[in-house]
């Protein structure tokens, strides 16, 4: 079983949802303030489960969409973000709210905010699960944050380890012998 491989739970899938509520309620009451109908864009694949407990709880009209970008090959940066699988409808004039897994060194998202406004997005948010503010090397901050996360490897909810653990319900930290 895969849960056997995890030392402790930080987040219990409990706790996921709850915030998922308090979110939706958050994001709802802007984008009514600004009377938008957003592009909800997921990054794949790390987004998915995330994506999908929030959503369903909106009440405004909203469009959604994905994308898969690299910003890394291997542990080297390539410097830009890479399209692997672009979005379908156009960003162009549209507000987007991204949607992420994880904030960690912020290359990914300070990448990916760029490239939507040369696209000629009106406005970008972003909502994260996670915010690991300890290892930013970018400076960049989610509008909207579900946990902070201390500087440990997680895994759950979308994270994985070498693609493995994101059908986990929970965010959790993996017992050091996986690693070796
Ligand atoms: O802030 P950063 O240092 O850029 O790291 C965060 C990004 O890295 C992971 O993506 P990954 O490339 O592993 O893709 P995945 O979602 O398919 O796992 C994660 O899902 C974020 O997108
Ligand atoms: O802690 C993490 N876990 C999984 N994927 C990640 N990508 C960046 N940080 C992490
Ligand atoms: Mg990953």
């Amino acid at each position: 079983m895969v849960q056997d491989d995890i030392l402790k739970v930080l987040v219990t899938e409990e706790e996921i949802e709850q915030r998922c509520v308090e979110l939706a309620e958050q994001i709802e009451a802007d984008y009514q303030k600004e009377g938008t109908v957003p592009v909800v864009v997921g990054l794949l694949k790390g987004s998915v489960p995330f994506m999908a407990e929030l959503i369903k709880r909106f009440k405004f009209p909203c469009e959604i969409d994905f994308m898969k970008v690299s910003s890394y090959d291997g542990t080297e940066s390539i410097g830009d973000v890479r399209i692997d699988l672009d979005m379908q409808i156009s960003a162009k004039e549209r507000p987007i709210l991204l949607v992420e897994d994880i904030v960690d060194t912020g290359r990914t998202l300070v990448e990916v905010k760029k490239m939507f406004k040369n696209k000629g997005a009106t406005d970008v948010k972003i909502v994260s699960l996670l915010d690991k503010p300890d290892r930013r090397e970018f400076e960049i901050e989610a509008d909207y944050v579900g946990f902070t996360v201390p500087n440990e490897f997680v895994v759950g909810y979308g994270l994985d380890y070498n693609q493995k653990y994101r059908n986990l319900p929970f965010i959790g930290v993996l017992k050091p012998e996986i690693y070796e």
